[in-house]
């Protein structure tokens, strides 16, 4: 063989190949995506120069890897474009590596780690190879093959070779600790990752591993709705079928093509990472756009493929790129867009996606101004009010009905007040949400970890609205607020069953507050929780990430026009008449009685402890076997 040259790269660094290894230490795989990459560079050049006519072309491009387990070596083969001498000279000894050292003094700076670690290039090879041989053979008319050579030491060898077919060959000779790369299954799986959806054939020992043309690359017309499915299942198998999805594709002001799916819920959803995935140019980069696309956009899942993101820039950098910015704001509309479409024309089927969307909603509402404003008329509320389907903003699926707060407001008779009623629990606040549908009010249902935070934000965007829920005060209108009549002892009624509930249960936290409610269906005593204060309760519990229990400041109602507290407090009368000093059984019974109607309305909305709940079954028992000793 004909030595053309040898000679010393020219390096800053004394040794650039012990770097290499250490900075990108945990990724030494992506030396395969590189390799690969400048394989389907040089087919496009080549199918380019050959359409241009200045070379022959190549009808069956592809990429092939081989594996020689003897000789140890890995084999990166391409019939694209090759190189000349000259051309090796000056793309790999100069272009290829200062390319790869701008990349390590840039690595080195960056103490967040670079997103794609794109940008290595042909010297990633030297993260798993001692030598490296490139033998390459140009398109351009009577060329001839040489080879290239490099032990990592910056000293290179340049010689005439022998190739028959255009295109270039990678040799390269694995280190012993990276032998994993001799392994079949190993370079499958690699080939699988990064290399899936390149435009090229890429075969393993000439069988063809990738799947090659990229959905996302597609037209919609093109696609039918399984082939989105199909694209779903193969990139998060096992996950079950998406229940929607968007197909994106712009090229200007930047190139970004991609389909994102939302998943149903009850999958897991990623609000750290996402499981997003970024391609550039078709190649696979990570797993994790959350540098790319708002926080809130995490939970879905899909593809975003642009040549347009800096990879090899810092994640810090990325998050206040200008360009990347606006692909996040341009990825939300388009969202946003194909939400509302989805309201207007197939109102049942968003009415049966809602809960798997909402929170998705509400927390990039709350985040994002611009977003807010985009979904502000297709955020829905399940109602109490079964017509609302009348109401084009307003939505029925199955037997539920959705409605928006615009249309809720227009349905309110008193315009002046803007009050919306909502309920978090439909048994535990059973009691109050039928005593106000009871009232011919529409309630709307509400979740209760995101609305503790959704319900102050709508509020604060629409200072005249205000949200009460069922169990915060009861409709003056349920109450009898006729004068009532002075007793004997020159006190009313209510202040004489105020006072006797407040010394039987004894606490400064209860406040007690005693009316005659209307109808026959209303219960003795009821637990009322004034919105502001349990607000307050409610957003401690979520800080200590904890379900909200009863606040300890809440509100004893008791209905003196209910037969138990008229008899309490005629029980109570009775004990009294005996005189001071003279103990009456009476007085045990009534303070039985009344801490046992505290108990009960405490026990409708959840708000007894099991030690409590021991002792309101044993103080049951008692009062029943009193009953009966009575009856008998
Ligand atoms: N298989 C190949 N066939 C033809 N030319 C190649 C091949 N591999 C590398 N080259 C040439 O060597 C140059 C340097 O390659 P290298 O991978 O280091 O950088 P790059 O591809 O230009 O950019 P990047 O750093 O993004 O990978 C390429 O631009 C190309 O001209």
């Amino acid at each position: 063989m004909t030595v053309i040259e040898e000679g010393q790269i020219q390096i800053h660094t004394e040794n650039i190949f012990p770097i290499i290894k250490k900075a990108v230490y945990s990724d030494h795989e992506i030396f395969l995506r590189e390799l690969v990459s400048n394989s389907v560079d040089a087919i496009n050049k080549r199918r380019m120069a050959a359409i241009a006519g200045d070379c022959i072309g190549e009808e069956n491009a592809k990429i092939n890897i081989k594996i020689n387990r003897e000789n140890k070596t890995l084999t990166i083969s391409d019939n694209g474009i090759g190189m000349t001498s000259d051309e090796v000279k000056k793309y790999i000894n100069q272009v290829a590596f200062s390319s790869a050292e701008e990349f390590l003094e840039k690595y080195k700076q960056e103490q967040d780690g670079i997103i794609g670690h794109f940008g290595l290039g042909f010297y990633s090879s030297f993260m798993v190879a001692k030598n490296v041989e490139l033998l390459t053979k140009s398109a351009k008319e009577d060329s001839k093959a040489v080879k290239w050579s490099c032990d990592g030491s910056p000293n290179f060898s340049l010689e005439k070779t022998e190739k028959p077919e255009v295109g270039t060959d990678v040799v390269l000779h694995l280190m012993e600790e990276e032998l994993e790369y001799i392994e079949p299954t190993r370079i499958k799986t690699l080939i699988k990752k990064y290399c899936d959806f390149m435009p090229v054939e890429v075969c393993l020992e000439d069988e063809v591993i990738n799947q090659m043309n990229p959905p996302w690359r597609k037209s919609t017309q093109e696609l039918t709705e399984e082939d989105y499915i199909e694209l779903y299942k193969y990139l998060y198998p096992f996950q079950g079928e998406p229940l929607f999805w968007i197909h994106l594709n712009t090229d200007y002001p930047y190139s970004l093509q991609g389909i994102l799916f939302f998943p149903k819920i009850g999958g897991r959803a990623d609000w750290e990472n996402g499981e997003i995935k970024l391609y550039c140019n078709q190649v696979y980069v990570s797993d994790s756009v959350k540098e790319v696309v708002p926080r809130y956009l995490l939970p879905l899942r899909g593809v975003i493929d642009s040549t347009d993101i800096p990879l090899n820039v810092s994640r810090s950098a990325l998050q206040t790129d200008r360009k990347v910015r606006s692909i996040g704001n341009f990825v939300a509309k388009k969202i946003s867009d194909k939400l509302k479409t989805l309201k207007d024309e197939k109102p049942s089927f968003y009415g049966e996606i809602w809960e798997s969307v909402s929170p998705f909603i509400k927390i990039g509402a709350m985040e994002d101004d611009k977003f807010a404003n985009q979904v502000e008329d297709i955020i829905i509320f399940r109602t109490t009010n079964n017509s609302s389907a009348d109401n084009k903003d307003d939505i029925t699926y199955e037997d539920k009905s959705y409605t928006t707060i615009k249309s809720y407001l227009n349905r309110l008779e008193d315009q002046t007040k803007k009050r919306i009623l909502y309920c978090t629990d439909e048994i535990g606040q059973a009691n109050t949400l039928d005593l106000w549908k009871g009232q011919g009010a529409e309630v709307l249902m509400t979740e209760t970890l995101i609305d503790t935070q959704f319900i102050p934000w709508l509020e604060a965007r629409n200072e005249d609205i205000n949200f009460q829920r069922v169990d915060s005060e009861l409709d003056e209108n349920l109450r009898d607020d006729s004068p009532e009549i002075i007793e004997s002892d020159g006190e009313s009624k209510s202040d004489n069953i105020r006072d006797l509930m407040k010394d039987c249960i004894n606490d400064e936290k209860v406040t007690i507050q005693v009316h005659a409610l209307k109808g026959d269906n209303s219960v003795p005593a009821m637990i009322l929780l004034p919105e502001q204060m349990r607000r307050i309760n409610d957003i401690g519990a979520l800080m200590e990430q904890k379900l909200p229990g009863l606040p300890d400041h809440h509100v004893l109602l008791v209905n003196r026009s209910h037969p138990l507290v008229k008899g309490l407090a005629e029980l109570k009368a009775a004990s009294i008449l005996l005189g001071p000093g003279q103990q009456s059984t009476n007085d045990s019974l009534t303070k039985e009685i009344a801490v046992h109607l505290y108990d009960m309305a405490r026990l409708s909305v959840g708000g007894l402890e099991p030690k409590a709940i021991a002792e309101f079954q044993k103080r049951n028992a008692e009062l029943m076997g009193k009953l009966i000793s009575k009856v008998l």
